[in-house]
C-alpha cells in the first residue's frame, strides 16, 4: 500500500522493554505526514534513539506496530522496511573513494558498475561534494565526509531517512549549515526525515513535526511554533527553554522570558528576587533571577534597554509580566 498513503510513517502503541525495569520507549503514538521533517528531542535516556533504532530495524518492538508508508513492517529486517540509517560518526570506509563509498550498498545489491558509478555521482551532486569524489575520507573534512555518509545513505532511496545525531560531531559554524543543507534535500527529495536531537535550536530550527519525550513518553507533538508558544506542560516549557514557569491562582503557567520585564510595573504580575546572573547576548541580555520557592526565572532583555538600567548581581529585583502572556499548562 504505498499508493495514497496518508503517513510515512507511524508508530501505534510502541513499546521497548530491556529486561524487567521501567520500559525505555512506553506505548508511544505517532504519526509523521509525508515529506516530514520531523525531530525527536528530549534529554539523554529518553528513549529517542531506541525509537529511532526500532524503526529501522536494529532493535526489536516489544509491544506495538510500526508502519512505512501505510504498511506494517515491525517485524520486517532492516533492509525490507525502505528506511535507511545516518550515524552519528559517519563510518565510511577509510580504502574507498567518496564515490565508491557512496556506491557501495549498490554494489551490494549487485548493481552493474555503470549504473552504481552513475547514481553515486548523482548524490554526490545532490549533497554539493561532485568535486570531491576521488578523495578518501581522511583527504575530506569533517562536513565534506558528512556530506559522504548523506548520499551514501540516500543512495537506496529510501522511503524514510532516520539520522541519529548527524550533526553532534561538526563545529557551531559547520552545523548551522549543515542543517540548512539537511532541510533543502529533505524537502528536494520529497521523502521524510526522521532525526533524532537533543539540540532545542536544532529541532526548532528544522522540524515540520518537533516531538519532545521525556521519560520514554512523548511530552508534545507539534509544530516548532506550536512546542514553543504553546507548551502543554512544564517539561516542555522548561526544556525547549525561554520560558518561566509559575503558579498563578488558576494553576501553573507559562510566559515566555522574552515577554519579561524587570521592574514593577502597574497591571503586570509580578514576582520579587534576587539577580543570580547576567549573561550577554549580542541582541538582548540573559537576567536570571532567584526567587523564593520558584526555580530561576529569567527575563530576554534587548540589549539597549537593559544598558538603560543595567543591574548588580545579588540586588533585589522584581520580574513583571502581562496576565495575558500567560499560558496554561496541563501538568
Ligand atoms: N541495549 C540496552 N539495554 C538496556 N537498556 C538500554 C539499552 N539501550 C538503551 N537502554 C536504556 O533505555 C533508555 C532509553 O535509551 P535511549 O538510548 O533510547 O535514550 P536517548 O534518549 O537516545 O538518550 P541519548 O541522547 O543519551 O542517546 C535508557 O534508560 C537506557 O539506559
Amino acid at each position: 500500500m504505498t499508493q495514497g498513503h496518508r503517513f510515512d510513517a507511524e508508530l501505534v502503541a510502541v513499546t521497548k522493554r530491556y529486561g524487567h525495569g521501567a520500559p525505555a520507549v512506553d506505548a508511544i503514538s505517532l504519526r509523521i505526514p509525508r515529506a516530514s521533517y520531523c525531530c525527536l528531542l528530549g534529554p539523554s535516556g529518553c528513549g529517542k534513539s531506541t525509537t529511532l533504532r526500532m524503526l529501522a530495524g536494529h532493535e526489536e518492538v516489544s509491544d506495538g506496530a510500526i508502519l512505512i508508508h501505510g504498511a506494517e513492517i515491525t517485524k520486517a529486517a532492516p533492509v525490507a522496511r525502505g528506511t535507511s540509517m545516518m550515524f552519528q560518526d559517519y563510518a565510511l570506509f577509510p580504502h574507498l573513494t567518496a564515490l565508491d563509498n557512496v556506491a557501495f550498498s549498490l554494489k551490494v545489491q549487485g548493481v552493474s558498475k555503470l549504473e552504481r558509478r552513475a547514481r553515486a555521482r548523482e548524490y554526490l551532486q545532490l549533497v554539493q561534494m561532485d568535486h570531491l569524489a576521488d578523495r578518501l575520507p581522511n583527504q575530506m573534512s569533517g562536513g565534506q565526509q558528512q556530506r559522504v555518509a548523506l548520499a551514501r545513505s540516500l543512495i537506496t532511496r529510501p522511503k524514510v531517512l532516520l539520522l541519529d545525531e548527524p550533526l553532534s560531531a561538526l563545529d557551531p559554524f559547520l552545523r548551522i549549515r549543515m542543517r540548512a543543507e539537511l532541510k533543502r534535500i529533505q524537502k528536494e527529495l520529497g521523502i521524510s526525515f526522521i532525526h533524532v536531537t537533543h539540540s532545542q535550536d536544532e529541532a526548532l530550527a528544522l522540524a515540520d513535526l518537533v516531538v519532545v519525550m521525556n521519560n520514554a513518553v512523548i511530552m508534545q507533538a507539534g509544530t516548532a511554533r506550536e512546542v514553543f508558544e504553546t507548551p502543554q506542560n512544564a517539561f516542555v516549557a522548561k526544556f525547549l527553554g525561554g520560558h518561566n514557569v509559575v503558579e498563578t491562582a488558576t494553576g501553573r503557567a507559562s510566559v515566555r522570558a522574552d515577554q519579561c520585564v524587570i521592574g514593577k510595573r502597574a497591571g503586570m504580575r509580578a514576582l520579587d528576587g534576587k539577580v543570580a546572573m547576567i549573561e550577554y547576548q549580542g541582541t538582548s541580555v540573559r537576567i536570571t533571577l532567584e526567587a523564593a520557592g520558584h526555580d530561576d526565572l529569567t527575563a530576554l532583555v534587548p540589549t539597549a534597554v537593559y544598558f538603560d538600567h543595567a543591574l548588580e548581581l545579588g540586588s533585589a529585583c522584581t520580574l513583571s509580566w502581562n496576565a495575558a502572556d500567560e499560558h496554561p499548562l496541563q501538568g
